[in-house]
């Protein structure tokens, strides 16, 4: 049984799922915090959260079950990702569920802004008919500098086009084609920041972004100019927008988000010029049914073992890929697997030679899995997650190749590793219809499945070695399921592959090396 933890408040039709599912026991305690977290997250595969649950270090370090970290939403700045990933839990966010929520919450407020909506809306509910103080502008043919066209900076420039506004949008990664897409004017930084009229923000807080909008940057803007920040507190620096408005270079600013939330009783609110919201973007019922559905799918897929989408420390996979990889990740794992057992001492490089058909695919996802499988020997606690990471910390070099030498077979995935005394490797295939099967190990020719237990004995080729090998096998009830010999010339080097059914007593293993044909022999388990 699956034990997932909810501490924020999600839309119950989100998590229906997950409340009907047989496999799983729902714990939700929202607004949980301090010891009580501490406890509740040390029994729990899965925790859930929006933005109020600090996900930190200290906290991921208690979680020994914990597979998934999911964010019902987009940004995860209240999750230390880094942590999650060094302990290998998945994390998952819900990029898409709440974009037209928030899109439609900038726009609200950019017409609160415009107009003094709530400013009036004070002033008349207590009591006063004051007209002259809350004269707005119109935001018709008026420009609409968008720092960040992602998702939601995409969907409010068409709500803006909408009201005949401008819109000037500035992204690293907006090419000419999206920008004449979506009708709006690419910029640099600079042109966008000189041209609005309005100036709204929709990026990650990154280190690149935290106090984007400084000093300097509203001496570049227009005077009388409004700002706008739904993303992300800390993207615009609240005291140089203090003194922004205070001098007049800044007529108004409308905040969803703060540097400190809940932000108490801060200096911006003093300004009467300054509208705001508590964090209210994605607030909706439909975004947050949606998001608490999205991640509620994902955790069940994580859990079960199932392909999922959205992690954020993890490269996504399109599904068409996901499809073509699928076959050959168990051949991926095993090789990975197997030469770990094979190569002694420390490792310091691992190389992997795609050819054939799988050379023609994106093959990161393999070589993460090879490593995956590399690692997991000598570490417990591996996974696709934090292999690289585990990998570099250990100063072993990780190379991907590609070649057109296939070596007779469709395709062959060759994984050679380095240690500090030994160079070993293994190569592998696909057959059509017979599933996965190691081809060559060293410079043997084999022809191994590779599964269960295996013994890999290196060998002088001398008549009677193979015998002696089955003969004491049997002696002590082993039975062998296949046996694969390979040389180099007669009477030198040789080894063989035995498959047999149970894993050999330690007494047998004496025996074994005791023979005098015998150099090595390393039980594998696959
Ligand atoms: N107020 C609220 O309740 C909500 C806030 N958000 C926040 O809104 C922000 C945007 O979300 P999405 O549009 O879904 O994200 P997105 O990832 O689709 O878009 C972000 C865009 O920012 C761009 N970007 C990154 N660094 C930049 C830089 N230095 N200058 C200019 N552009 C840069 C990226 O290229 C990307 O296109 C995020 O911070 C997210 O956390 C999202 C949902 C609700
Ligand atoms: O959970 C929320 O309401 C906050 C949404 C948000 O800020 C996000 O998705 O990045």
């Amino acid at each position: 049984m699956y034990k997932v933890l909810i501490t924020d408040p999600l839309s119950e039709q989100g998590i229906y799922q997950l409340l009907e599912a047989e496999d799983v026991e729902v714990k939700r305690k929202p607004g949980l915090t301090g010891e009580e977290l501490f406890s509740a997250i040390e029994t729990a595969d899965a925790l859930l959260v929006r933005s109020q649950t600090k996900v930190t270090a200290e906290l991921i370090e208690k979680a020994s079950r914990l597979k998934v970290i999911a964010r019902a939403g987009v940004g995860v700045d209240n999750i230390d990702v880094p942590a999650a990933t060094k302990k290998g839990i998945i994390v998952v966010n819900a990029p898409d569920g709440n974009t037209i929520s928030t899109a439609e919450h900038t726009f609200a407020m950019l017409i609160a802004l415009a107009r003094n909506i709530p400013q009036a809306y004070r002033s008349v509910i207590s009591g006063e008919w004051n007209r002259k103080n809350f004269v707005g502008v119109e935001l018709n043919q008026k420009t609409l500098s968008i720092i960040g066209l992602g998702r939601i900076g995409t969907e409010l420039a068409k709500r803006a086009k909408a009201f005949r506004m401008n819109v000037v949008a500035f992204d690293p990664y907006l090419s000419d084609e999206r920008a004449a897409k979506i009708g709006v004017k690419k910029a640099t930084f600079e042109e966008a920041i000189a041209a609005g009229d309005f100036i709204t923000v929709h990026t990650p807080l990154t280190k690149e972004t935290r106090h984007l909008i400084n000093k300097e940057t509203f001496s570049l803007m227009k005077d009388g100019v409004r700002i706008l920040n739904c993303a992300r507190g800390g993207i615009i620096d609240e005291e140089a927008l203090y003194d922004a408005i205070q001098s007049g270079k800044v007529a108004g600013a409308a905040l969803d988000v703060f540097e400190n939330e809940p932000p108490g009783e801060h200096p911006l609110f003093s300004l009467p010029q300054v509208i705001a919201t508590p964090h209210l973007g994605a607030s909706t019922l439909e975004a947050q049914e949606n998001v608490a559905v999205d991640v509620c799918e994902e955790v069940l897929h994580i859990l079960r073992g199932e392909p999922f989408k959205n992690a954020v420390n993890l490269p996504s996979i399109p599904a068409e890929l996901q499809q073509k990889l699928a076959p050959y990740q168990e051949l991926a794992e095993k090789l990975g697997k197997f030469i770990s057992q094979v190569a002694s001492g420390a490792l310091t490089k691992i190389t992997v030679t795609y050819s054939g058909e799988v050379a023609e695919l994106e093959v990161a996802p393999l070589t993460r899995t090879i490593l995956k499988g590399v690692l997991s020997h000598h570490l417990t606690d591996v996974n696709y997650v934090n292999a690289p990471h585990l990998a570099k910390q250990r100063g072993i070099q990780v190379v991907e190749q590609k070649t057109a030498n296939t070596h007779g077979f469709t395709q062959l995935i060759k994984v050679e590793v380095v240690t500090a005394t030994d160079i070993r490797s293994v190569a592998g295939t696909l057959l059509n219809g017979f599933g996965s099967r190691i081809t060559k190990i060293d410079d043997y020719p084999v022809d191994v499945t590779p599964q269960g237990h295996l013994v890999f004995v290196q060998h002088r080729d001398q008549p009677g070695a193979i015998g002696r090998v089955g003969t004491l096998l049997g002696s002590h009830d082993i039975n062998i399921a296949t046996m694969q010999v390979g040389r180099q010339a007669i009477g030198g080097q040789a080894i063989m592959v035995l498959r047999i059914d149970k894993p050999l007593p330690q007494s047998l293993i004496a025996s074994l090396q005791e023979l005098k044909e015998i150099q090595s022999l390393i039980e594998i388990d696959l």
